[in-house]
């Protein structure tokens, strides 16, 4: 009887374990992410590509598997960050870009447009805490967010015309989206990176943070307020305020990922890529 009990409560203490690393083994699924929840139900979805989270396929199409995860669990709000002090994130990777065959930078984009779909589109709350420099891909995956908090000294835009190409149709709408016609047409038409403090002034971002920390506190502010807001009708009301966009990318996405994949590929765009990846490394050897 004695031997009986043991067995079952090492085997309910075995089962326990089991479920528990389970729980955890969602976070520890992936290789470029931490997902944790906090207590209010709302995912920290924390970008961990080191050094500079460079936004590659892998890394992109682990967040699309995370936001679809949290929209079956129903959670109530996320937060997209990085876990790096310096970088949100420094855009799509060069390296599927640069010399790449058309389906390796086709499949790049396929997956960033799959991102921005379901961030854009998603029925629970988004904010971006922004704990660095968000260049290009990085400042797209923030202007995804409903909202924008950034810690102080860095700077983001879309310096994409910089490379040699234009910035494609709904990212534009994005920006014109947050920032208005006026503001979105001269920043990328110039690729500017704006500070943190211009960022704010021009609304590209809707609170500036000392510290991570405070941005964490600003950020549960925010998705506290919806506490008291019935989720169906937050969702709807979204929903009709992205829809144009939503919309537009679902029937012309396929067209305009092979735009973008021609763009990338011309001879003009693939000198300008590798100038501006010797510009970084000089950039480096001579900081050092
Ligand atoms: C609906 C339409 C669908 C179709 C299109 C959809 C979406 C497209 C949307 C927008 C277009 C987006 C395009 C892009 O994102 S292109 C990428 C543009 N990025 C940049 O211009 C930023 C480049 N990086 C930097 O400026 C700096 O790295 C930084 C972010 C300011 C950080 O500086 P820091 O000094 O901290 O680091 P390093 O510069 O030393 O970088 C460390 C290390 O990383 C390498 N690296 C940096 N960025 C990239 C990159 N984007 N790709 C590949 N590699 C990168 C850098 O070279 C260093 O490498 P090393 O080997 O020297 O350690």
């Amino acid at each position: 009887m004695y031997r009986y009990v043991c067995k079952t409560m090492l085997r309910r203490l075995f089962l326990s374990k089991k479920v528990s690393y389970q729980a955890r083994l969602f976070s520890g699924n992936f290789r470029y992410l931490e997902v944790l929840n906090n207590e209010n139900n709302v995912a920290i979805v924390t970008m961990k590509r080191a050094p500079v989270n460079t936004l590659n396929s892998e890394l992109l199409s682990e967040i699309s598997s995370v936001l679809t995860n949290l929209d079956e669990t129903k959670c109530s709000g996320m937060v997209l960050t990085s876990f790096s002090d310096k970088v949100f994130s420094s855009g799509l990777d060069f390296n599927e870009m640069y010399e790449s065959r058309p389906a390796t930078i086709r499949t790049l984009v396929s997956t960033i447009l799959e991102v921005i779909i379901k961030l854009y589109g998603s029925p629970f709350p988004t904010v971006a805490v922004i704990t660095g420099h968000a260049p290009s891909g990085g400042c797209v995956l923030s202007l995804c967010c409903e909202y924008r908090i950034m810690v102080q000294n860095f700077q983001i835009g879309l310096n994409v015309v910089k490379l040699g190409y234009s910035t494609p149709l709904s990212i534009v709408q994005l920006m014109v989206n947050t920032i208005g016609h006026r503001n979105a047409e001269l920043a990328l038409t110039s690729g500017r990176l704006f500070t943190t403090n211009e960022a704010l002034r021009v609304g590209l971002i809707d609170e500036i943070a000392k510290d991570r920390a405070s941005a964490f506190d600003k950020a549960n502010d925010f998705l506290n307020q919806f506490k008291v807001i019935p989720p169906i009708a937050r969702h709807f009301t979204k929903q009709s305020m992205r829809r144009a966009l939503l919309q537009d990318v679902s029937i012309n996405g396929k067209i305009y990922v092979e735009d973008f994949v021609s763009l990338i590929s011309r001879p003009k765009v693939q000198e300008l890529i590798a100038a501006y990846m010797a510009n970084m490394k000089n950039k480096k050897k001579n900081s050092n």
